[in-house]
This record gives structure tokens, sequence and C-alpha cells, in this order.
């Protein structure tokens, strides 16, 4: 970044273009839409490893041989029945309660009882990172049959992650296609650099507060609807407007509002972000083999307007869609319930946080930035009858 841009981009605020941290797990280049797990491209990984061969990538920093994943395997399986304070606490939360605000809450009790709970050693943050990744599946999916009044689903421990999280959810074992198709999203989400919940989580860990603090933590950023709370967001848009049409003139009628418009744009990516072109192929798939492309078409008809929209400048928007635009419609038209589709988002990106808290410990140093003080001097304290 030239100093004229970093200037501007500091008066902006944000942090964009800071450097904070130094990391060996993820890659991106956002001009040229690349995206790089510890080395591998996300197509290569996405088309030819595992969610569960991913997450030991993002942890142990290599792929697993076969003896190495079938130990993960064994390993995701042993831990991903709940604690029964963990289900009590689900059960006891307030009708309505929203499943993020679950998920947050479990991670935060599944600490009681965390028997690696004080360590921050890498072999305890490698064992909660693989109780975390087990747990989250079934705390989404228990939480959402217990909603329904249905008794939650104990995990098979022959199906994935992905494959258990369908099976859990529906109470019935998946189809093929859905479980590669979930697998995939998962790989596609599992870690996306410094994004804000990652900061997040690494800003908690490197107070030296444990792995359940920082992935607690990590959840409430995840929730927003400027991140991972976005993909909710653009299917309630989507199913707002019915039509492609109507959705045509809703998001026209956004941009001249100056409204954010879901789905859209990136802090980093300049370009098409390469997991929504993965995304985009899931979408129009899903959507030809059940028999309704609609939200995919409706999709493909927003992507023009947000790119080609003219500023008053007279320049394009340039704006492209991102992760959570082509998901909504994936995940939809698999019939999982909107509110799931950023806890989904959370079942993959555990892994990451997990691997960016084991990174922080291992070399810690506590982050603390500056701000710069707009605010008055000299003032003192009037007595409490003499204040406005
Ligand atoms: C997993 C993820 O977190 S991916 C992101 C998910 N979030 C969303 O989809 C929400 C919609 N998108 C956004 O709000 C933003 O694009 C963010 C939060 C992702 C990135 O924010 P920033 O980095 O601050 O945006 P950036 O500075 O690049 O914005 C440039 C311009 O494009 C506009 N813009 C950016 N995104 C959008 C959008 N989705 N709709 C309309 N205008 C937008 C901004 O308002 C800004 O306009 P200005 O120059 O007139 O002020
Ligand atoms: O990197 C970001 O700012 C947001 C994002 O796409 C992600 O977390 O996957």
């Amino acid at each position: 970044m030239s100093e004229s841009t970093a200037a501007t981009a500091a008066a902006k605020g944000g942090l964009q273009g800071v450097v904070a941290a130094q990391s060996d797990i993820c890659f991106i280049d956002g001009d040229a839409g690349r995206l790089v797990y510890r080395g591998y491209e996300i197509g290569d990984l996405v088309e030819n490893a595992s969610f569960e061969e991913t997450a030991y990538l993002l942890w142990d920093g290599k792929l697993p041989n076969k003896t190495e994943l079938a130990t993960l395997k064994q390993q995701l399986s042993a831990s991903m029945a709940l604690p029964a304070h963990v289900l009590a606490v689900i059960k006891a939360l307030p009708a309505g309660t929203q499943p993020m605000d679950v998920l947050r809450t479990a991670v935060s009790a599944l600490a009681g009882g965390d028997t690696d709970l004080t360590s921050n050693e890498a072999a305890a943050n490698r064992r909660k990172a693989v109780r975390l990744t087990a747990q989250f599946p079934t705390i989404v999916t228990a939480y959402h049959r217990i909603r329904n009044n249905q008794q939650p689903i104990a995990p098979d421990p022959s199906l994935s992650i992905a494959g258990n999280f369908l099976y859990m959810l529906n109470g019935k074992k998946p189809h093929e296609t859905l479980v590669r198709v979930m697998d995939a999203a998962l790989v596609l989400h599992a870690e996306h650099g410094m994004n804000a919940s990652t900061f997040t989580a690494r800003v908690i860990a490197a107070t030296l507060a444990d792995m359940h603090a920082s992935i607690t933590g990590a959840l409430g950023a995840l929730k927003g609807p400027l991140h991972g709370g976005a993909n909710e967001a653009v299917m309630h848009l989507l199913l707002q407007c019915g039509d492609a049409d109507s959705a045509e003139r809703k998001i026209k009628e956004m941009l001249a509002n100056k409204q954010k418009v879901p789905g859209f744009g990136h802090r980093v990516y300049r370009t098409f972000d390469p997991r929504a072109t993965f995304l985009r192929k899931m979408s129009k798939q899903l959507g030809e083999a059940a028999g309704n492309s609609k939200w995919y078409e409706m999709s493909e008809r927003l992507i023009p307007i947000l790119r080609d929209t003219k500023k008053p400048t007279g320049e394009p928007l340039g704006l492209n869609p991102n992760v959570d635009f082509f998901s909504a419609s994936a995940y939809y038209t698999m019939d999982i319930p909107l509110d799931l589709f950023t806890p989904i988002f959370g079942v993959a990106r555990v892994t990451g946080w997990a691997a960016h808290v084991m990174e922080q410990h291992k070399n810690n140093r506590i982050i603390r930035p500056t701000d710069d003080y707009t605010g008055p001097f000299g003032k003192k304290v009037e007595p409490i009858e003499q204040r406005a």
C-alpha cells in the first residue's frame, strides 16, 4: 500500500491494511481473487480434501496421511456428544433465542468441565480444537430440534462432520450428494486470515485467556450482518423480494439510498471472492437437482447491478459477491432454516479460529493498539445538582 493510500485507509478507520500478526495459516490475494490455506489453493482443497483433512491441515500445518486422518476422525466422533450440563443450558434458554446466541452460550458453558481448560499448551489446545469442532454441529442441531419439540439425535460415529450435521438436523441419513455439498461448504468457510471474528479470537487469546473464551468471543463477532450474519440477510432479502424483477428494483433502491446490500463487497477482495465461484456452482447444481432454480437465478440477476451501477463519479461500483452470497441460496435449497446459516459458518470457522488461537499462544504478545483521542480536556466535575 502506498503512503497516501495508507493514510486515506487510516482516516477511514477499520484497521484497513494494518498488519496485526505474522501467520503461517492463510494467504489472500484480494486483487487476484486467490485464497491459500497453508500453501494449498482453495480450489485444490475444495475438490480434493474433506473438511476433516482441512481441519488437520489448519491445525498441524500438513495434510494428514491415512492413519493420521483415521485418528482425527476417531477423536472427533468420540467428542461429538454434549455433556449433560450443556444440553441443560440449551434447554433452559427462552423460546425464540437465536441459534447464534445458543451456540455462543453453549461454547461458553463447555468451558465448565473441560479437562484442559486452564492449559494453553499446544497439545491441550489441539485437544480443545478437536472437541469444539466435534461439538459445534451437535449444539446447533440439538437446539433446532429442541425448539421444534423434537428429541435431539445422537451423533453417528460413522458419519463425517458434514454428514452428522445433516443427520442430526433432519433425523435421517443424508443423501451422499448433500453430504458432499455440505462438506465442500465447510472447507470453503474454514479459514480466512485476519477477518473480524478471527481477529477477535486472537485479541482474546493474546491476553492468555483460553480457547473457549477466544471462540466464544469470535462467535459474537461472526454474528454481525457485516460479517457471517450476511448469509442469513441475503436470503431474507431474496425472500422478501420474491422474484428477480422485484429484487432488481429493491437493490437499485438500496444503492440509491446508500444502503449496504448483503452478500456483496469485501475488505480484501477487489474481484470475485474465489469461494463465491464454488458456491455459485453449488447453488446452481442444487437448484437444478431440486427442480427449483429460482433463488439461484435471482441471485445471478443481482451480480451485474452491483458490478456495473455507476457511482456519481461515473465509475462502476465494482462490487462482487462474497462468500455469504451464494451460500444463502445453496443452503435454502437444501431446506436449511435461515437462522442456521450463520451457525453453519461457525461450524466451519471454528477450525480456523482454533488454528489462530494456537498460533497466538505459541508466540504471544498482548494485542493493544492505540486510538487517536478526539475528546476534550480541562473539564471539572460539577456538583450533580448543577449538571444539565
Ligand atoms: C464472511 C464475510 O464477512 S464477507 C462480508 C459479509 N458482509 C456483507 O456481505 C455485508 C455487505 N458488505 C459490506 O458491508 C462491506 O462490503 C464489508 C463490510 C464487507 C466491507 O466493508 P469495507 O471494507 O468498509 O467496504 P469498502 O471500504 O470497500 O467500501 C467501498 C465502498 O463501497 C460501498 N459498499 C461496500 N459494500 C457494499 C455493499 N454490500 N452494498 C453497497 N455498497 C457497498 C461502501 O459503502 C463504500 O462506498 P463509499 O466509497 O461511497 O463510502
Ligand atoms: O475476510 C473477511 O474480512 C471476511 C471473510 O470473508 C471471512 O471471514 O470469510
